[in-house]
């Protein structure tokens, strides 16, 4: 697959006007295709995978944030960067997931070409079918490079998109709660 892409890399540098033998580009279709790869590579991961069966039994009921994992998505319309951070949170009922697997799963989806919206709700619900939550919420902030470098060039926008289920969906307590928690 790495040398598919890279060949057609190579075919967008030169249809762009470059010329592909200049020493700077010698080896960027490669280098390019490597990194699509990598900014990709949630498409050849599955839930399991990244959970590793870190799945641990807790006497615990109270709720647990985790704030500020950070993730780099493309835009499945321009294939650009969107960034931001996400924060994530859930009611357990006797089950925790390990700290680390939060921002895997984060990643795992995020390296897909995505719309926010869609990776919130894909980050919601694989937390609530691994950890069996009374309730999980996900909030994400994001700058999106296609409505900052081209199209409409805002720099200062963000979007903000949640996705509430079980308990935070029906509870405005549970839901303050989270909102509280992460500082909002
Ligand atoms: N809702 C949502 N929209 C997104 C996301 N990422 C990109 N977009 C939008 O997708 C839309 C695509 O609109 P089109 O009119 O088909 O494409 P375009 O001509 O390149 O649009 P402009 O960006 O307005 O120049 C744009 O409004 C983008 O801002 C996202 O994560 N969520
Ligand atoms: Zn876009």
């Amino acid at each position: 697959m790495s040398d598919k892409l890279a060949g057609h890399f190579s075919e967008i540098l030169s249809i762009l006007g470059e010329d592909v033998t200049r020493g700077g580009l010698v080896d960027t279709p490669t280098r390019a295709a490597k990194a699509i790869q990598f900014l990709t590579d949630g498409y050849h991961k599955s839930i399991e995978e990244v959970v590793n069966g870190a799945i641990f039994e807790a006497d615990t009921d109270e709720m647990v944030v985790v704030q500020d994992i950070e993730y780099y998505s493309l835009c499945e319309h321009h294939m650009l960067p969107f960034i931001g951070r996400c924060h994530i949170a859930y009611l357990p009922q006797g089950k925790v997931l390990g700290l680390s697997k939060f921002a895997r799963i984060v990643d795992m989806y995020a390296r897909r070409l995505q719309i926010q919206e869609g990776l919130t709700k894909q980050i919601a619900n694989a937390v609530q079918k691994v950890t069996g939550a009374a309730g999980v919420g996900v909030i994400m902030e994001g700058k999106h490079m296609c409505m900052m470098m081209r199209g409409v060039q805002k720099q200062s926008s963000s979007m903000t998109t949640s996705v509430m289920l079980g308990s935070f969906r029906e509870s405005n307590a549970t839901r303050n709660e989270f909102l509280r928690l992460i500082g909002k």
